[in-house]
């Protein structure tokens, strides 16, 4: 029978793990190239969750869509690591510190949003790798969300957000669309992947805190 999902938007556990493997360079910089890849690989997963989850795909791809404008842009070569974004949008005053002003689609403040949201997923896929069969993947994804991202949202969104998670599918089917092969197999493919999601987040935080950019408006 016909596949209606062709393979290229077919979500894939490996390649988002692919993506973050290759987004360290040897010197610990991260390249914004690869990073931006784990997250469309990701959007992939979104996709197929159905239209609920829309409003949170849709934020994601535009964020995605302003780096990659970034990086394709005239000014791409200065864009090649997350530590040479930071640099030359400092050095040449393209970041708004304080308040909003003009530059609202600085690559800086959002690649921020979605650093602050790779750390609600090393969360989530941490609690998934750990849980038991009949764990509850509605919970896991609120628990993780509670404890990352949902300070930095407005009641509106984590409202609605937490109406969406309520229509997660169960843990089972949640492991098939990772497309990996049995459960154990997943498991197994998240154990390498959340370390390497971890060091990615770790870095970008480190580098976001020496240059007092943890709270861009
Ligand atoms: C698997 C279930 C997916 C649940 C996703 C959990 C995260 C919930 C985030 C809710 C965001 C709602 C949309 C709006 C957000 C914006 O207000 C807000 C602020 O932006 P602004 O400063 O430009 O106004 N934006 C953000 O915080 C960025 C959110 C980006 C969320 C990306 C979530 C991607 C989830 C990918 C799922 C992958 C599942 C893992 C399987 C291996």
């Amino acid at each position: 029978m016909a596949d209606t999902v062709s393979d290229d938007q077919k979500f894939c556990l490996k390649e988002v793990l692919d993506a973050f493997r290759l987004c360290l360079s040897e010197n610990r910089e991260v390249y914004l190239q690869h990073y931006v890849a784990g997250w469309r690989g990701l959007i992939k997963f979104l996709n197929t969750l159905g239209s609920v989850f829309g409003f949170i795909s849709k934020d994601a791809v535009t964020k995605i869509q302003i780096l990659v404008h970034l990086l394709n842009g005239e000014n791409g070569s200065q864009y090649v690591t997350i530590q040479s974004m930071v640099k030359y949008e400092q050095g040449n005053e393209l970041v708004d510190l304080t308040k909003r002003g003009n530059n609202q689609e600085s690559g800086c403040r959002t690649l921020l949003r979605l650093h602050r949201a790779l750390r609600w997923l090393e969360l989530f896929l941490d609690r998934l790798r750990t849980s038991s069969e009949d764990g509850k993947t509605s919970v896991m994804c609120a628990d993780a969300y509670n404890e990352s991202l949902a300070k930095y949202h407005p009641w509106v969104i984590r409202k609605a957000a937490g109406m969406a998670f309520c229509l997660l599918p169960g843990r089972q089917a949640f492991l098939e669309i990772m497309n990996v092969g049995s459960s154990e197999q997943v498991v197994a493919m998240l154990g390498e992947a959340i370390p390497l999601i971890s060091e990615v987040y770790q870095i970008t935080e480190v580098l976001y805190a020496q240059h007092n950019m943890l709270d861009l408006p």
